[in-house]
């Protein structure tokens, strides 16, 4: 039995011979007009893919591309066994140890913080979504390095308060180390609502959660030296004016500081914010110059030296990674306890900001020179005018106020610092089985 006769069981003999050819006619007709919209709307559906997760993000889309791909992700946790880990990480081996919760535990800072504390016998539970502003597989070989030290990174988002209450009912934290966040100064022209997302909603989650917590923990946060934006007055001192932030970065992270001043008013949250100066190092983050001039001198690609007006110097208080993991570790300490419990204040309670820089600002040329000492390769430099893209010409750390109250004091300097970098970049990258991205 033919196919049609199948379909056309009480169909006679010879119509049924030329209704067949009708017939496959019409089917021929139909069965290629469901493939044209099929595939219509296959293109369809591709398109709208397309301008949801590929396209700039500036305009009309509610929800830019990176932000879009990280609220899409889930990540799963919770259970006795993922509980165990919890507990595990957190425990101090000293009775005076501290329990710190990382957020961002596997970014650059996050990962050398979390090694140095758990190095040292205190608790160190990380937190981090692993997103992929830049290569996610950098985050997780520093996940496998702090995983062989014994510190559980729990993969997901500061904006899940779900997520943090529950981190909190198993671990009495008594300190959290707030790092993770939208970092880079010239991204937030592209991806803006990341920065608010991380910066301004996720520092609040976490506030939020760290209030109703009993006890409540102190927490040390990363603020940023972009918050100095347009200061002229050097070398910045924490009592200069920071309302005049050049870019959305600099501006979500002076915002998180009014934030901690309200939390630390209203609800007795011991809060320390710490003015991060471009730090660089082993390990660190791709989307900074250092690093990408680094592979861009390697393949023998021109790299852009910003230049201000008038042939101005652009120049950095670059601060090695080592330093500003002494000064992470010397706030944790020094921190006072929270005065609240259960969402109430008990009485007033600790609020401190400090600059952590390196108080030497190099000129951008000067590094690139340094790097083409280190690497032996002559770099291909095209010197571009400053963009206008959050920029600052200059920063400068005045640290007496880090070196009276946390005893801090860089040791490293710029050659010294990047001679590190150099020999871990090598390393990491030249092992022949990753190339950077
Ligand atoms: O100190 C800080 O608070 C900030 O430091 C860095 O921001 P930035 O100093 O701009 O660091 P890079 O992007 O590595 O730039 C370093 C220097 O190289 C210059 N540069 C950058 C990119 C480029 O293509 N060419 C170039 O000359 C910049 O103008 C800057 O003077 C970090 O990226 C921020 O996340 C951090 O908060």
């Amino acid at each position: 039995m033919s196919h049609i006769d199948h379909d056309n069981p009480s169909t006679p003999g010879k119509f049924k011979m030329e209704k067949s050819s009708y017939m496959n006619r019409i089917r021929w007709h139909y069965s290629s007009l469901a493939k044209l919209t099929f595939w219509s709307f296959v293109l369809f559906l591709g398109l709208i893919l397309v301008f949801f997760f590929k396209s700039p993000t500036s305009t009309s889309s509610p929800l830019p591309s990176d932000l879009y791909r990280r609220s899409l992700r889930t990540y799963s946790w919770g259970g006795p066994a993922w509980e165990k880990r919890v507990r595990a990480s957190s425990r101090t081996r000293s009775r005076n140890g501290l329990s710190v919760l990382v957020t961002g535990a596997a970014g650059f800072v996050g990962t050398h913080v979390s090694a140095a504390l758990k190095r040292r016998g205190d608790g160190v539970l990380g937190l981090d979504n692993f997103n992929d502003y830049y290569d996610p597989s950098l985050k997780r070989a520093r996940q496998a390095l702090l995983e062989r030290s014994g510190v559980f990174i729990v993969e997901g988002d500061i904006n899940d308060i779900a997520l943090l209450k529950k981190l909190f009912e198993v671990v009495a934290f008594t300190h959290v180390m707030h790092l993770a966040a939208q970092a880079g100064v010239r991204y937030a022209m592209e991806n803006p609502s990341s920065y608010v997302h991380s910066n301004i909603a996720g520092l609040v989650s976490i506030l939020e959660v760290c209030k109703s917590a009993n006890p409540q923990p102190a927490i040390v946060w990363a603020s940023s030296s972009s918050v100095y934006g347009l200061n002229t007055k050097v070398p910045f001192s924490e009592k200069d004016r920071t309302d005049q932030p050049a870019s959305l970065y600099a501006a979500t992270k002076k915002a998180g500081e009014e934030i901690a001043h309200t939390y630390n008013h209203i609800y007795g949250l011991s809060l320390t914010g710490l003015r991060f100066f471009t730090v660089y190092g082993p390990w660190g983050r791709p989307d900074m110059a250092y690093f990408f001039f680094t592979k861009d001198i390697l393949k023998g690609k021109s790299i852009p030296i910003f230049e201000a007006a008038n042939h101005g110097t652009v120049a950095r208080d670059f601060t090695y990674v080592d330093d500003i993991v002494k000064g992470c570790l010397a706030a944790l300490d020094t921190a006072e306890k929270s005065t609240g419990s259960g969402g109430k204040k008990k009485g007033p309670a600790q609020l401190r900001v400090f600059n952590l820089g390196n108080t030497s600002p190099v000129p951008v040329s000067d590094l690139v020179s340094i790097l083409e000492r280190l690497l032996k390769v002559k770099a291909k430099r095209s010197v571009t005018k400053l963009p206008r893209n959050g920029d600052v010409q200059f920063t400068h750390a005045n640290i007496s106020s880090a070196q009276m109250e946390l005893g801090y004091k860089p040791t490293t300097d710029l050659q010294t610092g990047l001679k590190k970098f150099v020999r871990w970049y090598l390393s990491y990258y030249d092992s022949g089985k990753k190339s950077a991205q």
